[in-house]
C-alpha cells in the first residue's frame, strides 16, 4: 500500500508541478487482476481500485500497516463500480454491482472479494475506506435510489446532477460520505463557485473521459490556487483546507468521497468568486 502524508498549506505554496503531483495526484488505480491502495494521512482515507478481469481480487494488504488482523476490522468501505457488470462478495454474501452502482460495507466484514461478470467488459471497483468506530449494515444503492439534485446550468458550462449515496440522509456510515457527479454533454466545470470544508478532506476520481481529454483540477487555498492535470480514471487528494474544482476539455463524471468530522454533504464554506486567486 502506498502512503501519502498530510500537508500544510504554507508548504504546499512552494511546490512545483512534480511535487504537487507526487503528493496529491494518483495516476493509476486500475491494474488488471490487481488491487491498488493509497493511504493518505489526510483523515487516513484509503483510496483504491480493484480490477478483476480473469480472476477475483481480494481486499487485502499487509495488516501491519493498519495494525489489525483484517482490513475492515476498524474500517468501513465505500465501493462504486465504474466498469462493466461485476459482483462483490462480503463474507460469502454476493452483491451484484453494475456500472455507477454503490455498495457500502460496514466495519467488521472479514472477507471482501471483487469479481467481473465478463472479462471482455470487466468491472472496475473504485474504493474509499475510512476508519470506523461502529458497524453499520452493508447496503447497496443504484443511481435511481440515490438522493440527487441538479445543479448549475448550460450558461455557466456546469449543468450537472449530483448523486449522494453514503451520507447523513442516505446509506449510513461511521464517517464516510460518498457520491458521484455527472456532467451533461457540453458542460465542463465542476464545483465552481468553489468551496472548502475544513471539517472534512475529500478525494475525487475523474472518469468517463475520452482518452485524449484532460481535466484541469484546481486545488489550494482560495487565495493560492494551483492546478493538476488529470486524465481518465485518475484520482486526486484534497486536504480539508483546499478548494477542489475542475474544468475539462469535455464533459466527464467524477466520484467524490470525504472523511472527517461530520456526514453533512451540504456543510461547505463557499468561496466568493472575487476572493479566488
Ligand atoms: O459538482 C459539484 O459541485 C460536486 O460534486 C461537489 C462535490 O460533491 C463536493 O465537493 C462535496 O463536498
Ligand atoms: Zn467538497
Amino acid at each position: 500500500m502506498e502512503r501519502r502524508y498530510a500537508s500544510h498549506p504554507n508548504e504546499v505554496k512552494q511546490f512545483d508541478t512534480e511535487r504537487l503531483r507526487k503528493e496529491f495526484h494518483i495516476p493509476v488505480l486500475f491494474k488488471q487482476d490487481e488491487l491498488e491502495l493509497v493511504l493518505t494521512h489526510e483523515d487516513r482515507l484509503i483510496i483504491g481500485g480493484a480490477a478483476p478481469v480473469h480472476k477475483p481480487v481480494k481486499l487485502d494488504t499487509d495488516m501491519k500497516e493498519l495494525g489489525v488482523s483484517f482490513f475492515l476490522e476498524r474500517r468501513e468501505l465505500g465501493i462504486i463500480n465504474i466498469g462493466g457488470a461485476g459482483s462483490v462478495a462480503v463474507d460469502g454474501t454476493e452483491y451484484s454491482l453494475n456500472n455507477k452502482e454503490c455498495l457500502y460495507v460496514g466495519m467488521g466484514a472479514e472477507e471482501v472479494i471483487f469479481t467481473s461478470a465478463d472479462p471482455g467488459n470487466p468491472a472496475k471497483f473504485y474504493l474509499n475506506s475510512a476508519p470506523a468506530h461502529q458497524t453499520f449494515p452493508t447496503a447497496k444503492a443504484t443511481l435511481e435510489e440515490a438522493d440527487s439534485s441538479a445543479l448549475g446550468d448550460i450558461k455557466n458550462s456546469n449543468d450537472r446532477v449530483i448523486y449522494r449515496f453514503i451520507h447523513q440522509k442516505g446509506i449510513q456510515s461511521a464517517q464516510l460520505v460518498m457520491g458521484m457527479t455527472l456532467l451533461k454533454e457540453g458542460n465542463m466545470w465542476n464545483t465552481m463557485p468553489a468551496h472548502t470544508h475544513p471539517r472534512r478532506m475529500e478525494a475525487y476520481l475523474y472518469f468517463d473521459l475520452p482518452e485524449d481529454a484532460v481535466v484541469i483540477h484546481l486545488m489550494g487555498e482560495p487565495s493560492e490556487t494551483r492546478h493538476i492535470v488529470m486524465r481518465n480514471e485518475q484520482a486526486v487528494i484534497s486536504p480539508s483546507w483546499s478548494i477542489h474544482s475542475g474544468v475539462g476539455t469535455s464533459n466527464y463524471t467524477f466520484i467524490w468521497g470525504m472523511a472527517g468530522d461530520n456526514k453533512r454533504y451540504d456543510d461547505m464554506d463557499p468561496v466568493s468568486m472575487k476572493d479566488l486567486k
